[in-house]
């Protein structure tokens, strides 16, 4: 086992004692005692039988005692083991193990674990944390014990009986190599097969889930994406099949092996019993011994594979652990609670990871203090990237970001996010009550009613809360039994938390209103304007819109032309249209459509 992994296996133990010392404690004290139960179980039959055999009442009743009890304590530690384990692994898994991985993925700053390929393969093996590695630690124990008890077996063996059968250890020995290659063979084509196999997953939801059911079935796409799931999916399997075939022709060779030990074994016994060198008590204790051999060796094989299949777990959770230390630079700096100059960004340069295109090239432009500033550009021009980049998703690659004259990587994130409020293109559908999916804008203030009421007046969304079964409190998401919203209502549910923050030195609106037809899209950007001015007034708050509609935006006071990650243009509606470039046209092509329309 890599040591990463065992370490790992220790942190979890340390917790486990450190949360529920008694069961803990109970739990090794019983697993220890049971790798005891079986060997002992053996002298005292084979005490009895000698006993019988030799007329000796007294050691033949007190062997036979001897082995009943063992019995019995037998079958009580196993009951009271499989329950403790049962407790332990849930409430290890979901309340401490679970939430610690929760805990550190959500608090990452940045959007790299998320978005980037190479990274979701990790955070996918992290889902199942919690339980599966508190089950690989009581399996881990139970490998050690199980491994203890086949010692006593074969001491009992080599002692009780003789030490002709110590070599057992040898063919004993041999399944247990082939079952750690085996482990290494199909681990390793899981880590080779892991993004086939994502892949099938995400096909079989999106055919199977309700986010793309309507465009499937207009598209007719159901085969064609049950087909490629199908193909992925057997892409996955058979290079796990061929692993696992090669992992069981390499068990067959080990229990061969153990099988060839164990029958010279018992014919060496019967042969000393038939020549007298050893006692009947003696057969009874090999042929106990040896039943139970190939048990307690299959338990100690499964053991060791259920505590190695954990071993997947180990590399996430310790990349988890320095992702979180190095992917984000969370800076020192206290972040402005007023704005005097405003956000420079200087030849600012962002490629995502993985992309050699990059998303943001060499952009330079103010964004003064107390303005408007809208984006525009065609699809995939970078409007979100730039927006990601003020938002501290990411840093830039090249150039900087600054903050009345403070570099924005130097700036704490929590605070400089705490100073922010933004609404995104790509907005959450949080199914809780109305109030708290508005509330969580700004969480100190989750219960003030009359803030939450004013900011769904600012995104005017009173007119479908007022129409909400229960008000404020009306439960969303029919899943939970509550009310399904319009893509329109969520997205205004998206903005009114937005504007849950009064006093943000940043609002960012990305696609705000990308749902909503042009006249209420046009009203929801009059009325932010009006409140980006009452906010510049305050903090010198820089208001942020990315807009596709041109005609939206016009009354910006500075408008940047995103053309493939480059800030092709920039000024002015009027100056913009005055220069006639870029601007100009597509604005002209914007405004003759809805002249036709
Ligand atoms: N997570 C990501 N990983 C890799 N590339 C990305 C990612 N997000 C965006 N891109 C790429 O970066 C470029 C800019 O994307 P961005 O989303 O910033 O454009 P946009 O102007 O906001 O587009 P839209 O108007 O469609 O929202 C595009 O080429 C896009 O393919």
């Amino acid at each position: 086992m890599k040591r990463s992994y065992l370490r790992l296996l220790g942190d979890v133990l340390r917790l486990s004692w450190r949360h529920y010392p008694g069961a803990t404690g109970a739990l090794l004290a019983v697993k220890a005692a049971s790798a005891g139960t079986t060997p002992a179980l053996a002298l005292a039959l084979g005490a009895a039988i000698d006993g019988i055999i030799r007329g000796g009442r007294t050691s033949a009743v007190a062997g036979a005692t001897v082995a009943a009890l063992v019995f019995g304590v037998t079958v009580y530690l196993k009951d009271l083991s499989r329950n403790l384990d049962a407790m332990l692994v849930d409430r290890l898994g979901a309340l401490h193990l679970r939430r610690d991985v929760e805990t550190r993925l959500a608090g990452l700053a940045g959007l790299g674990h998320l978005e980037r390929t190479d990274l979701l393969d990790r955070v996918t093996l992290l889902r199942g944390f919690g339980w599966r590695m508190s089950a690989s630690l009581w399996t881990a124990v139970i490998a050690v014990f199980v491994g203890l008890r086949l010692i006593l077996l074969l001491i009992v063996l080599g002692t009780a009986v003789t030490p002709w059968l110590l070599p057992l250890v040898v063919f004993a020995a041999a399944p247990i190599y082939f079952e750690r290659r085996g482990q290494r063979t199909t681990f390793q084509a899981e880590l080779d097969t892991a993004e086939a196999y994502r892949l099938q997953r995400e096909l079989f939801n999106l055919a199977t889930g309700p986010a793309g059911g309507k465009e499937i079935r207009v598209c007719g796409a159901g085969d064609q994406l049950a087909e490629r799931q199908r193909a992925a999916w057997s892409e996955a399997m058979a290079a796990r099949f061929r692993a696992r075939v090669k992992a069981a022709a390499g068990n067959l060779a080990g229990w061969a092996l153990f099988t060839f030990g164990l029958g010279a074994g018992l014919a060496l016994v019967v042969y000393r019993a038939a020549r007298g060198e050893g006692t009947i008590g003696d057969l009874v204790l090999a042929v106990t011994v040896a039943a139970t051999l190939r048990d307690a060796l299959q338990d100690a094989l499964f053991g060791v594979s259920e505590a190695m299949a954990g071993r997947t777990l180990a590399d996430p959770y310790q990349w988890l652990q320095e992702y979180a230390q190095t992917a984000d630079r969370p800076g020192t700096l206290p972040a402005p609670a007023t704005l005097r100059e405003g956000i420079v960004l200087d030849r600012v340069s962002f490629a995502y990871p993985g992309s050699d295109r990059r998303a943001v090239d060499e952009v330079s432009c103010r964004l003064p203090a107390g303005s408007v500033v809208a984006v525009v550009g065609e699809y995939g021009s970078g409007k979100s990237t730039l927006v990601k980049l003020l938002t501290k998703f990411y840093q830039p690659d090249e150039g900087r970001i600054e903050v009345d004259g403070t570099d924005l990587a130097d700036v704490d994130t929590a605070r400089w996010r705490a100073g922010s409020s933004a609404a995104f293109q790509d907005f959450g559908r949080f199914h809780v009550r109305f109030r708290d999916a508005i509330g969580l804008g700004d969480l100190p203030r989750l219960h003030d009613d009359a803030r939450v009421a004013a900011a769904v007046q600012a995104a005017d969304a009173d007119g479908f809360a007022e129409r909400l079964p229960d008000g404020l409190d009306t439960q969303l998401g029919r899943a939970y039994g509550g009310v399904e919203l319009s893509e329109g209502q969520w997205q205004k549910t998206a903005l009114a938390r937005a504007s849950m923050r009064t006093e943000p030195v940043l609002f960012v609106l990305d696609e705000p209103t990308a749902s909503l037809d042009a006249p209420s899209e046009h009203a929801i950007f009059e009325r932010y304007l009006a409140r980006a001015r009452r906010l510049a007034g305050r903090t010198g708050a820089i208001t942020v819109v990315v807009s596709h509609r041109f005609s939206t935006v016009a009354g910006a006071d500075h408008i940047l032309v995103l053309d493939q990650g480059r800030l092709v243009e920039q000024g002015t509606h009027a100056r913009l249209l005055a220069a006639d470039g870029r601007y100009a046209r597509l604005y002209a092509i914007q405004a003759d459509a809805y002249a036709e329309a």
